[in-house]
């Protein structure tokens, strides 16, 4: 398959970037164990069709794909989940769970006639969460009451809720969010607006959010999606988006035992450039700029929550595919 094509007949959203081809190997060294705790699979079309309520038709991006990246870039492991174009089609997400062994863990999303079967099949294949989606541009929302019925189905496999939504909608919804009896992480620190001081009021009911619920962690990722000022994660540029970083360093130094990191290959719905997957590694210490706090965000963190009761040895080198 050829990088940047769609298959099943399906065609691309004009205007499309596909990922990016080639990324650097980091300069900056993973701890062993790193996981990649948010990337995405996409089709490939072909065979696993993209659902008829999608709101954006991308290039294919396969299993195979991620675990190459995956093994340039000095992971250990994926938290894969599942993107909007799949719908609450789980099919792409639990053939590269399938496929990556104990490598990877899932997040799906499901409606709330699934059944218990479904969810234990899910389990089986490696999924603990399920993603509850705000963003309107990407998905029509669905009723708090459906949600807090799939909270009620999914809390006794002890799976969490990952939340993704605009800055804006926080002050509508935290007092729905805070109610989640499960663990709850949001996807990319709740987009902040990065032209605002993160002193300020707005990131300063985020930063709340996360002091009043000890359940809350929170995905410090895609700076590429929040910069509004650069510079871009391209050549080699070692202080890309450093607009973003005060907004990310700032929650990891508060709650450092409840911070992910991932990469968020491969990068939907990016209008104006698509960045080195190497380059956005190489910015990891500017966020966490101690080995501690990296081991805890890229290693620690991620186990105890998608890999709980087991510990990483980092002298086992073969761990599944
Ligand atoms: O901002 C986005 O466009 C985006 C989309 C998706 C998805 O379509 O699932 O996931 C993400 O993490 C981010």
């Amino acid at each position: 398959m050829a990088h940047g094509e769609t298959t099943g007949g399906f065609e691309k959203t004009p205007g499309w970037l596909d990922w990016y081809d080639g990324p650097a190997t980091p300069t900056f060294r993973l701890p062993a164990g790193a996981v990649d705790a948010h990337c995405h699979v996409f089709g490939p079309g072909a065979q696993f069709p993209y659902a008829p309520e999608r709101k954006y038709t991308p290039c294919d991006a396969s299993a195979d794909e991620l675990f190459a990246l995956r093994d340039q870039l000095g992971f250990t492991s994926n938290v894969i989940v599942q993107a909007t174009c799949h719908g609450a089609d789980n099919s792409a997400l639990v053939d590269a769970l399938r496929r990556a062994g104990d490598r990877a863990r899932g997040v799906a999303t499901v409606r709330r006639d699934v059944t218990e079967q479904e969810l234990a099949e899910l389990h089986d294949a490696g999924v603990r969460g399920v993603r509850f989606n705000f963003v309107k541009r990407l998905v029509d929302r669905v009723p708090t009451d459906a949600l807090e019925e799939i909270v009620a189905k999914i809390a006794p496999l002890g799976w969490h809720v990952v939340i993704y939504f605009e800055a804006d909608d926080l002050p509508e919804l935290y007092d729905f969010f805070s109610a989640i009896p499960t663990d709850v992480v949001v996807d990319h620190m709740g987009r902040p607006d990065v032209t605002k001081d993160p002193d300020g009021p707005e990131f300063g009911l985020f930063l709340r959010f996360l002091r009043e619920n000890p359940n809350v962690w929170t995905k410090v990722t895609c700076p590429e999606r929040l910069s509004v000022t650069g510079p871009r994660a391209l050549d080699g540029e070692q202080d890309a988006y450093r607009d973003v970083v005060p907004f990310a360093r700032r929650v990891v130094e508060e709650f450092p035992d409840r911070v992910l990191w991932g990469t968020d290959w491969p990068h939907p719905n990016l209008k104006d450039h698509m960045p080195d997957d190497g380059v956005l590694v190489d910015g990891i210490p500017r966020i966490a700029p101690t080995p501690d706090l990296q081991r805890r965000l890229l290693v620690d963190n991620p186990r105890r929550l998608y890999w709980p009761g087991t510990s990483f040895d980092p002298s086992a080198s073969s761990e599944g595919a």
